[in-house]
């Protein structure tokens, strides 16, 4: 496999463009990139796309999908419930098994409902259960800000203060990366106190990879609960969240899932609580039994496993968008694509240190097992403009305070070419 180590060992080999377009031909999953529209500079030539992080392309099916629940809503109305092709009643069913695959849970552990901060709250309604002394909540210092919002609400709404409340996982001082030893030390210390830890899987800004089960571990030590936001990691690395313990955890669907923006979002429960009808929820008639759910004028009957957390009856053209983006994540498969993205983020690291350029330094971990496909660059002097010159050459990375370019190659429809371009461009850049 080629990872960083072997890129350097090959000292004799030319690692350019020919490189690059050689690894493209010799790459099993290449034929997935036609199956995505990828934007166009006015000369038809494609964009070097690196923001999957953030919103992934439109695969080419997804049109069709949708086009079939509009033309059997055109066709059956309300009877398109049960006559459709894809019968709306049950169609989130039919996105359970391939979502559970993708973060390695079981069927019974994973839904698609609702946007992912919508899914932390409620999940917090059933997993932040506080008394007077064990309230507090453990987050990444660097976390997503609508995670930090939630947890803060979350608190404030228990009546607690949110900056007493909340205590902050640190990097080292004059370092990026987080240490699971300082959490651990956090635990020993605070452990008393602490209700629920909720931990970004891969941080958004470094792309580190946390170690969610050594997580997991240290906290059902101290009888925390802890969650996971995957935003980062939903098809990108594998979780393995069934094994992982985690007692839930929650992401969206429109970054390396590729189902368009402010799609549904994926919500796992741990099986462990699959059957406990005594954890409080916010409940709506689609958390009841589908069996009697229309017999109306019946008490609450809660389904087991994630689907009981459901609320509302879903949104079907947004999960037509899914189906169509499972429906390829299924037939490619995980272990795939992060065989693939181990070596094109490889290459990419390869590339960028070859520069040797010291204004720039990748702060994501170098370890693969600990990173997902994205790199943050850090540029010294926060200088925006080097994005800008990036984004103007149809290099679409993204920009996150105070100092990072964020640069995704996407295993599913970047090329190792794309990576070469990008770096080429990137060089010519800062030799200006
Ligand atoms: C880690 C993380 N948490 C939360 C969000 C917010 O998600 P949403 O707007 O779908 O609730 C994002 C991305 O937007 C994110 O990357
Ligand atoms: N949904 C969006 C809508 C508009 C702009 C950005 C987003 C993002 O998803 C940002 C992403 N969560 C991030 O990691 O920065």
């Amino acid at each position: 496999m080629l990872t960083t180590q072997n890129f350097i060992q090959l000292t004799n080999y030319k690692l350019g463009l020919d490189f690059a377009r050689e690894q493209d031909q010799n790459d099993a999953i290449s034929h997935y990139r036609n199956q995505f529209h990828i934007p166009k500079d006015k000369h038809g030539n494609d964009w070097l796309y690196f923001t999957g992080n953030s919103l992934g392309l439109q695969p080419k099916n997804t049109k069709k999908y949708i086009q079939q629940e509009l033309d059997d809503w055109a066709d059956f109305g309300v009877e398109g419930h049960f006559e459709a092709k894809n019968p709306w009643m049950p169609y989130h069913e039919f996105l359970t098994d391939s979502m559970a695959k993708i973060v390695g849970a079981k069927p019974i552990e994973v839904v698609v409902m609702n946007t992912l901060t919508t899914n932390l709250h409620l999940l917090m309604v059933s997993f932040y259960q506080p008394t007077k002394t064990k309230y507090k909540i453990v987050i990444e210092s660097d976390a997503f800000p609508s995670d930090r919002y939630a947890v803060q609400t979350q608190l404030e709404f228990h009546g607690f203060d949110a900056n007493e409340g909340l205590i902050e996982w640190k990097p080292r001082k004059g370092e990026e990366l987080l240490n699971i030893e300082d959490l651990e030390a956090i635990l020993n210390e605070q452990g008393d106190e602490i209700a629920l830890l909720l931990i970004g899987g891969v941080n958004y800004y470094t792309g580190q990879y946390l170690d969610i089960k050594k997580i997991a571990e240290l906290g059902h030590t101290k009888n925390c609960m802890v969650g996971i936001d995957l935003a980062h990691g939903a098809g990108n690395i594998n979780p393995d969240l069934h094994n992982s313990g985690v007692d839930f955890a929650a992401w969206c669907t429109y970054k390396y899932l590729n189902s368009g923006p402010g799609s549904l979002a994926g919500l796992f429960v741990h099986e462990k609580h699959a059957h406990n009808t005594k954890l409080k929820r916010f409940a709506g008639w689609w958390s009841h039994n589908k069996d009697t759910r229309f017999n109306m004028r019946q008490p609450l009957d809660v389904i087991p496993g994630a689907e009981g957390w459901q609320l509302s009856n879903p949104p079907i053209l947004s999960m037509a968008a899914i189906k169509a983006s499972l429906d390829m994540f299924n037939e490619v498969g995980m272990d795939a694509l992060r065989k693939k993205s181990e070596q094109l983020t490889g290459y990419f690291e390869f590339l960028l240190n070859e520069l040797n350029n010291d204004q720039i330094k990748i702060i994501t971990p170098s370890n693969p097992n600990e990173r997902g496909c994205q790199l943050s660059i850090q540029v010294k002097n926060a200088d925006k403009s080097l994005h800008k010159k990036l984004t103007e050459a149809h290099i679409i990375t993204d920009w996150r305070e105070p100092d990072v370019i964020r640069c995704a190659p996407v295993p599913l429809y970047n090329t190792f070419e794309d990576v070469y371009r990008m770096v080429e461009k990137l060089k010519t850049i800062l030799n200006e």
